[in-house]
């Protein structure tokens, strides 16, 4: 190769062999997270071939953490150090596969759109956005996100990035003001400024940290070779956009080509310090590849960026809109403390003060009064009073509640100190969260394990929705219990139609059998049906086969004024428990046959729920198994229930999502050009087959004349054979004949001989 290339110099700012992060981190990113930290948008992105190390240079490994871990704790470290501001970061973490942008932190969000405002720039939406206010709690969205990622198996690496990953972080920050002593006379209202506070700018800031997907020359696998397409030609426009930007001439800079170079452009176009990291293999084998990465990086080296920084005064920034709720909050909690001291005084007064004895001895005194009515309105108003007071507390306490969940999400030095967490020395492990190894794919249920997430979602328009936990398990049970009572009304609908059908019979002069009616009623509801189906599917759900059986076939439960209505299954744990007041679904765990059944009983003091094993054996029910119906609405057997329901719903949803994706990219790749390829390749081969086969049938034919004359020379042999024989055989007999005769004449000789001497 040197002899044929003359050698070419390139510059860049290091050139770093080995495998240590920590001297690329120091060396190409630790100043661009600071001053990401200072308002200034930053973006660090890995490029280089299919398996040359970028995965390993972002994300890194246990001993060795890349340059997200490490970024992530400087950002709180930074935090720690800086006492004379306040911040809140919200996270995103997104994908661009095959072309289509899915959110990895909800991933049944895909082919995500890209908008544009003068205000934000360039960016995507809907996008999930989680506050966060540790680094582990980042460290735990990563892994979530990186377990949703797509990664396969190629040829040339066993964990190879099939997508371009964009992880976000969003900083905003402004100086902390001191806060001045609320008074309670300070009127309300939102847009209302409260003089406490002058509202100073908030800088907003991105912090982009970016893993590229590696670019491959072909694939042996059809579907790798397919995001092999895609892959090479976001990368070959990333290329052309860099190399227009560095161009003198100028001119169309092709951003709108690839979906990255697109969500890049505010980084590329100068608003933002960038960090392009190449990775190179030092294999003599990848010298064409390699030699395009070091064309690249110092195309890259070229591009002049003029960072500035973001300041925001409207609502967009949370952290403004945070702190101006807290404040807004606590000046009514001052308002509802001073309005319940009012009242308390006034109530004191009224019944005579202290602790509500001389109240109540007042209000005795009334009773005693020959006027009752007047007792009576006092003790109404005493009521009153104290619904009032258990009121203004509960409202005090949800406001209390709210500002102690935003004051958690505004980080400062001292919220940041008081949590712990220390930051870990460069270089080891402690980079990342208590207990978590840094390998690309974990189980999601780690994820689950986060509590109080907060998260916030962007439209279309740029507003931010937010959606508490809390409130969303809040909405979720009260969904369950809207569920439930409107499926108890059903039954009860169901029972009302039967009887009046029966009442009207009946004045028909019918003869109906109200008991067995009621009978029918009380076996059959509604209600009862619908639990046990949506029971028997969660087991389903569960790995537990569950099947429809007769009172024969699964065991039934009895029960005096019951039915037993049987459900058998063939392993698994078994439990027994009450679902309301009348009807009880009966599991018990037997090695290989165990029963579940359902029975409805009139009377619980009359019943005597049994469980009948298939062999005979019966079982009572024990009373402490049992609960009342209101219980049934919040049981964590319901909880869970909801729980397997919602995460049936996400896997099938995931599962639906995939299986459209796959259409889609089918139709696509049915549109392409490659596809086209394949056909007529397909075709030439199908003609090439069709001539073949009118070869093989031409030589087919001249196989049978062949054989037709080899057979006919055989017969012509065979007659020749038996012609030769006939001949010899006729020789034969000849040569007998003549023998005989010669004996005969040598015979006739003799006797003449005889004569003559005679
Ligand atoms: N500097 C390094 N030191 C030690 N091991 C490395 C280094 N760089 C890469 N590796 C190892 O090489 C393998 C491939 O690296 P990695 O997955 O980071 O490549 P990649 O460029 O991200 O590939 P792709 O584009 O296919 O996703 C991994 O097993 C990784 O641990």
């Amino acid at each position: 190769m040197r002899e044929r290339r003359s050698a070419v110099d390139y510059t860049y700012d290091h050139a770093l062999t080995g495998s240590d992060n920590e001297a690329i981190y120091n060396s190409s990113v630790k100043n661009l997270v600071q001053s990401a930290m200072e308002g200034f948008n930053g973006t660090v992105f890995a490029y280089g071939q299919t398996s040359s190390g970028k995965t390993y240079t972002m994300s890194g490994t246990s001993n060795q953490p890349g340059i997200t871990p490490r970024a992530v704790e400087d950002v709180f470290k930074h935090i720690r150090e800086n006492s004379e501001r306040e911040f809140l970061l919200r996270v995103s973490y997104l994908e661009i596969y095959n072309e289509s942008i899915r959110d990895l932190l909800s991933p049944e969000a895909i082919d995500l759109k890209i908008h544009e405002d003068r205000k934000r720039g360039v960016y995507v939406s809907p996008l999930k956005e989680e506050i966060v206010t540790t680094p582990s709690q980042v460290m735990r969205i990563i892994q979530r996100g990186d377990y949703q990622r797509h990664t396969s198996s190629t040829d040339y690496n066993v964990h190879s990035s099939r997508s371009h990953s964009i992880f976000q972080i969003v900083i905003e920050s402004r100086e902390r003001a001191p806060t001045a002593p609320l008074s309670p006379t300070v009127p309300t209202g939102r847009k209302m400024s409260l003089g406490l506070r002058s509202p100073s700018a908030v800088r907003v800031s991105q912090l982009n940290l970016i893993d590229l997907a590696g670019s491959e020359k072909a694939s042996s696998d059809v579907e790798r070779r397919k995001e092999g397409a895609f892959i090479n030609k976001s990368l070959l426009t990333l290329g052309t956009v860099i190399a227009k930007l560095t161009d003198e001439k100028g001119g169309h800079i092709p951003y709108r080509d690839s979906k990255l170079t697109r969500i890049l452009q505010s980084s590329l176009s100068g608003n933002a310090r960038v960090s392009v990291i190449c990775t190179i293999s030092p294999s003599f084998l990848n010298v064409e590849e390699s030699h395009n990465t070091l064309k690249f990086a110092a195309r890259v080296k070229k591009i002049i960026t003029k960072a500035h920084t973001n300041q925001v005064m409207d609502d967009k920034a949370l952290l403004e809109k945070y702190r101006r709720e807290i404040t807004e909050l606590k000046a009514q909690l001052l308002l509802t403390a001073a309005a319940a001291a009012a009242g308390a005084s006034q109530h004191d007064s009224e019944y005579g003060g202290g602790n509500g004895v001389g109240g109540r001895q007042q209000l005795h005194q009334h009773q005693q009064h020959p006027d009752s009515h007047l007792s009576h309105l006092l003790e109404r108003e005493r009521l009153k009073h104290e619904e009032e007071m258990i009121e203004m507390n509960l409202v005090r306490n949800a406001l209390k509640e709210r500002i102690d969940q935003l004051t958690k999400l505004i980080l400062t030095s001292q919220s940041i100190n008081a949590k712990g967490g220390g930051v870990a020395t460069a270089g080891t492990s402690g980079l990342l969260p208590d207990g978590l190894q840094q390998s690309p794919v974990t189980s999601p249920t780690s994820a689950a394990a986060l509590s109080g997430r907060y998260t916030v979602e962007t439209t279309a328009d740029g507003t931010v929705l937010e959606f508490p936990k809390e409130i969303e398990s809040r909405l979720a049970r009260k969904d369950t219990i809207v569920r439930q009572l409107q499926s108890e009304l059903e039954a009860q609908q169901e029972k009302v139609a039967l009887m009046k059908t029966a009442l009207q019979r009946t004045a028909k002069g019918e003869v109906v059998d109200i008991v067995k009616t009621l009978a029918r009623v009380d076996m059959e509801p509604a209600r009862e049906k619908f639990l046990i189906e949506k029971r028997a599917s969660i087991m389903n759900l569960n790995g537990v086969t569950w099947q429809d059986g007769g009172p024969a076939a699964g065991g039934v439960v009895g029960g005096i004024g019951g039915a037993g209505n049987g459900v058998g299954r063939n392993s698994g744990q078994g439990s027994i428990r009450r679902v309301t007041r009348d009807h009880y679904v009966v599991t018990t765990a037997k090695a290989d046959s165990s029963a579940t059944a359902t029975a409805t009983n009139d009377d619980k003091d009359d019943t005597t729920s049994l469980l009948i094993l298939p062999d005979g054996e019966q079982l009572p029910l024990n009373d402490d198994e049992m609960y009342d119906d209101e219980d049934l609405m919040d049981t964590p057997w319901n909880r869970a229930e909801l729980h397997s329901l919602r995460q049936a719903k996400r896997e099938l949803e995931i599962v639906v999502i995939e299986q459209e994706k796959k259409l889609e990219d089918m139709v696509a790749f049915e549109d392409s050009d490659e596809f086209r390829n394949l056909v007529l390749e397909l075709e030439e081969h199908r003609e090439r087959l069709v001539g073949m086969e009118e070869e093989r049938e031409g030589l087919k034919a001249t196989i049978t004349e062949l054989r037709n004359s080899v057979r006919r020379i055989q017969e012509l042999e065979q007659m020749v054979q038996r012609e030769r024989k006939l001949r010899m055989e006729e020789q034969a007999r000849n040569m007998g004949r003549i023998a005989s005769l010669e004996a005969e004449v040598t015979i006739l000789k003799a006797e003449q001989s005889i004569l003559d001497l005679s």
